[in-house]
């Protein structure tokens, strides 16, 4: 039974909350007394083993007022991220400490339409001010004047204020900017966005817009002298890509990204790190310092490693956050996820060269696009050194993830799912279920817009990729309805043209032997896609297999991996493994038909 009244939070010395009340003597033999840590503080909390993990966030929204979807609950090393599971099947006990991560974006997305025609997005840390919103908007080259009129709820607002309080406390509130002369903007929040439209009355205005009549000066130095001090350069920066194979050479996209961010970075841009996430994950900024360029993650912060600037504790035997993952391995498999992210024009690197590679003197790059059929954002393994990242003992350098920032409007979290092409759901999917992924929450989905003004998904996040097993499997999507649509020609298409196989032999090209847990995790989820998609199976009814209904029930996959290992006489091949692991999928699909 799941029960809100029942669980609660009691104030520390010196905290407003005061609800902690008496446990029902029918109760009282189940409660247990729990502990969250937030923000330096220790808060008891009662719960009934019975509860669900939803209702525990639920008694924490309620007495500290802080959104359930923002909430991410980590206890002896596990994040407890299924919701309808129970406190007692995360064998939560009395005394125990859950420590909690907020998921709230650094970042607000504000969209502008001028009366120009003109549409951009731009990106705002939620710590700034309006002023600097009006300065951003002036240097978009909008022609709008500095002498712009905020005002919020009719009222005016000074450009001190801060767009985090506008957006926390005021989430049905218009804002309206008043340009002097020559346009009105309006700016109506949208889910966690804002939507600033600039009406021009007059024909003259729009005459002059075009022309450009005030053009954009280089506002940055200002913004940055005013907002946020620059600080001197650092001399002993630097940032390069990690390639263990010589033979490997970067695609151009990577090369850029790589050089533009260690521009940003000579000229004095400090990496800006995200609140958000359980993890140290830094924005790059380019040489203006205005505009983001990368997403660098290094390992030493990663969610129980040991530089993590979240608090959370030391992982003791090394296993990390989700079941069959490790610490300090999430930026390799970042790296892998976008390798094995083949076009659709083709697969990556994948032809009969890289095996002679090995032994003759054929080098390999990028062949083709650089973009894949789900979209992973470039990603590159590099080391990198700057005082900016967490360093409680000494300045060193690190080693991490380095990923293009991707213009957004948000993720999929803030809204529903209703308008996702059925395409851009599927694409994640394919993604998701070859790579067994134990963390594809809506929060890991970016929404963006392509070029045709089509709502596109950028999937994110990719640390809890190739597990060694399958046990944390989370696909958020399962949920939605484009994941009961068939796939399409094209998409089956693609899924026949995978091979686990060369996708290992790939990454170990680049550089990484996948352990051999690993790469059985990929070679049986590319067989169950495979196997599933040529029987017309829908994305649902394929990932339906690899996910666990509850923390305590096994999914298929886990009961077919089972049956396998308890069929085969000890030694056998992987090869044999594998064929019985086939049979047994054969059957299983048969009687799901
Ligand atoms: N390529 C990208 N482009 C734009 N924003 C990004 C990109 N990668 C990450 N972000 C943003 O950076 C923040 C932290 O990133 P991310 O969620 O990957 O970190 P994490 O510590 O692994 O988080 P989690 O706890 O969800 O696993 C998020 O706000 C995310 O939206």
């Amino acid at each position: 039974m799941s029960s809100a009244g029942l669980v609660s939070i009691a104030p520390v010395r010196g905290d407003s909350m005061t609800f902690l009340p008496p446990p029902s003597p029918e109760h009282s033999q189940e409660f247990i007394m729990l502990f969250v840590a937030m923000s330096g503080t220790m808060v008891p909390m009662r719960v009934l083993e019975s509860d669900s993990i939803e209702s525990v966030k639920i008694q924490i929204q309620f007495c500290k007022g802080i959104f359930t979807r923002n909430q991410k609950l980590v206890c002896g090393g596990r994040e407890l991220a299924r919701n309808n599971s129970l406190v007692r099947d995360y064998g939560l006990s009395d005394g125990n400490v859950l420590h909690l991560v907020l998921r709230l974006s650094d970042l607000q997305v504000i969209n502008v339409r001028t009366c120009c025609g003109k549409e951009f997005t731009f990106h705002v840390e939620r710590s700034r001010n309006v002023g600097y919103v009006k300065r951003k908007i002036a240097n978009k080259k909008l022609e709008l004047i500095e002498d712009q009129e905020v005002l919020l709820n009719g009222k005016p607002i000074e450009d001190q204020r801060l767009i985090n309080d506008l957006s926390k406390n005021n989430a049905d509130a218009v804002i309206h900017l008043f340009v002097r002369k020559s346009a009105k903007i309006r700016a109506a929040p949208v889910g966690k966005n804002f939507e600033l439209s600039i009406i021009a009355p007059q024909q003259k205005d729009i005459r002059e817009c075009d022309a450009g009549r005030v053009s954009g000066q280089d506002h940055s130095e200002s913004e940055h002298s005013f907002y946020v001090p620059r600080k001197p350069p650092d001399r002993e920066i630097f940032l390069e890509p990690i390639i263990v194979n010589p033979k490997v050479e970067l695609p151009p996209e990577i090369g850029n990204l790589i050089n533009s961010t260690v521009n940003g970075l000579y000229n004095g841009n400090y990496p800006v790190r995200s609140s958000e996430g359980t993890g140290g994950a830094y924005f790059m900024l380019d040489k203006s310092g205005t505009k983001y360029l990368s997403v660098f993650k290094p390992v030493d912060e990663e969610p129980m490693a040991v530089n993590n600037p979240r608090g959370l504790p030391f992982s003791e035997d090394g296993e990390g956050l989700k079941k069959g993952t490790r610490v300090g391995e999430g930026a390799i498999r970042e790296c892998a996820v976008f390798l094995l992210d083949h076009p659709k024009s083709g697969r990556r690197s994948f032809s009969g060269d890289i095996r002679r590679s090995f032994s003759g003197d054929v080098r390999r790059s990028f062949s083709g696009d650089v973009r894949g059929f789900a979209g992973v954002p470039p990603t590159v393994y590099v080391r990198c050194r700057h005082r900016g990242f967490n360093h409680p003992g000494g300045v060193s350098v690190k080693i991490g993830s380095l990923q293009m920032f991707m213009e957004n409007n948000g993720s999929c979290e803030d809204m529903g799912p209703s308008a996702f092409p059925v395409q851009e759901v599927h694409k994640i999917a394919v993604l998701d279920m070859r790579m067994a992924n134990a963390d594809r929450h809506a929060g890991n989905i970016l929404v963006s817009k392509g070029e045709d003004g089509q709502t596109v998904l950028i999937p994110i996040d990719h640390g809890y990729c190739l597990p060694y097993s399958f046990e944390d499997c989370t696909f958020d999507w399962l949920y939605w309805p484009q994941a009961r649509q068939p796939f399409s020609t094209d998409t089956i298409e693609y899924i026949r043209s995978l091979d686990a196989e060369d996708d290992i032999t790939l990454l170990k090209f680049y550089g990484w032997e996948m352990p051999p847990e690993c790469a059985r995790v990929l070679r049986i989820s590319t067989m169950l896609l495979k196997k599933g998609a040529q029987k017309g199976l829908t994305p649902y009814a394929i990932g339906n297999m690899m996910c666990r209904e509850t923390v305590k029930k096994e999914s298929v996959i886990e009961e077919i991996v089972q049956e396998a290992q308890d069929s085969v006489l000890p030694g056998s091949s992987e090869a044999a493994f594998l064929d019985c692991v086939s049979s047994i999928m054969d059957r299983r699909l048969e009687e799901m038909m």
